[in-house]
């Protein structure tokens, strides 16, 4: 078996744009303080831990590079933990006994889109821990991620106050919009990712999609338990929601135009079963002429994924469909070209409407 390259630790591999990200870290049980071994055991239930090393001289603290050998007693569990790696190659199959048990998690994880993009879209929140679990040796931000959504309540039970999404490509008006909403009736406003998660959002971003998006998917688990507390108070405002997260998804893994995104009815487009529903969720549109000018007009520096999306009108038609076949619950569309003053307006109607304000 081809033997990976070994490099101590991320922050070592030196230029990052240089350095190929690496297939799979593996983690150093022996380098961590006894108290943390058994938090360590609990996100690498049997099947997905890498097998640890032992250290030529016998258990030092802070292996070098050099010193350190890596054993894996079980060779098999290597290679299911390769395998299992969200960044991991083809290389080396996992064995049949390994590949059945790793299926069948899968299915513990209940239903998801079929297909490849069901491995970049968990949509269960089993499926999302998962995916957090198999890169936290790389990405320690994913533990403190799981740290928190282990955290929130298994099932989440709305309030009695009306809960609205507001969804759209950046600069359509989502923020300015949502705050005249939450400020004319009173709701609290929430965003998604939660802040108590935004900081790491930076680290996520870099990575290949599956990872990048349980940690969105994440996000959403977490933002719900806030939002199932916050509506037994007020009406609550979401700015961005399991649509978004979805719908990026979807556009990311296809290419080309929207003849090619899965077809209507998909699996790909249904609310995840588990996850609280809002009341209404409203997609703000407006001409990409419209959208370049309000980036333009906002000044802030652009992310990739806005370079990209003024630069690539597919991928822009090709979020707006997803967001076109989410059902249950669907999108509404809202014109949100006119001034802000009308769209404030219409929106609001809209809102009273739906939920009886
Ligand atoms: N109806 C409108 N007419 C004209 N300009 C608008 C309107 N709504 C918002 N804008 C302006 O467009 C810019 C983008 O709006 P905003 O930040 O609310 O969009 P967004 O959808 O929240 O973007 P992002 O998803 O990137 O956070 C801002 O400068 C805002 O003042
Ligand atoms: N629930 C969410 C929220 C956001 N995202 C992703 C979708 C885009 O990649 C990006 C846009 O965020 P913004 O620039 O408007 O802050 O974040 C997601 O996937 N799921």
């Amino acid at each position: 078996m081809p033997f990976p390259r070994v490099y101590r630790r991320s922050s070592e591999r030196g230029d990052r744009k240089q350095i190929k990200k690496p297939s799979v870290s593996i983690f150093f049980s022996l380098s961590l303080p006894p108290q943390a071994r058994p938090a360590c055991k609990e996100r690498f239930p049997a099947g997905s831990a890498p097998v640890i090393h032992r250290t030529r001289r016998g258990g030092a603290e802070n292996p070098s590079p050099r010193d350190t050998a890596l054993s894996f007693p079980h060779r098999h569990e290597l290679v299911s933990f390769l395998a299992g790696s969200a960044t991991a190659r083809p290389f080396p199959r996992p064995t049949p006994v390994r590949q059945r048990q790793r299926a069948a998690m899968l299915r513990g994880c209940t239903a998801g889109p079929p297909g490849p993009l069901r491995r970049a879209l968990p949509a269960a929140a089993p499926a999302v821990r998962l995916r957090l679990r198999e890169c936290v040796v790389r990405i320690p931000e994913a533990g403190a991620v799981l740290d928190i959504l282990e955290k929130c309540p298994e099932s989440q039970r709305k309030g009695e106050f009306p809960v609205v999404v507001f969804e759209g490509l950046d600069a359509t008006g989502k923020t300015t919009v949502t705050q005249s909403v939450k400020d004319a009736l009173g709701a609290v406003l929430l965003r998604s990712p939660p802040a108590c998660i935004s900081q790491w959002r930076t680290i996520f971003d870099e990575e290949p999609t599956p990872i990048r998006r349980a940690f969105y998917a994440a996000g959403n688990y977490i933002l719900a338990s806030e939002i199932a507390k916050a509506s037994t108070q007020a009406p609550v405002i979401v700015d961005r929601y399991w649509h978004s997260t979805a719908a990026y998804t979807i556009a990311t893994e296809t290419d080309g135009n929207i003849q090619n995104l899965p077809p209507d009815h998909d699996a790909v487009y249904k609310w995840p079963e588990d996850l609280l529903k809002p009341d209404l969720v409203l997609l703000l549109t407006v001409s990409p002429e419209e959208r370049a000018r309000r980036l333009e007009g906002r000044g802030l520096e652009r992310t990739k994924e806005e370079a990209e999306l003024e630069a690539n009108s597919l991928f822009r038609q090709r979020i707006e469909e997803s967001y076109r076949r989410m059902v249950n619950p669907a999108c509404q569309e809202v014109d949100a070209s006119p001034s802000k003053e009308e769209v404030f307006k219409t929106v609001l109607q809209l809102i009273k409407k739906h939920c009886a304000l």
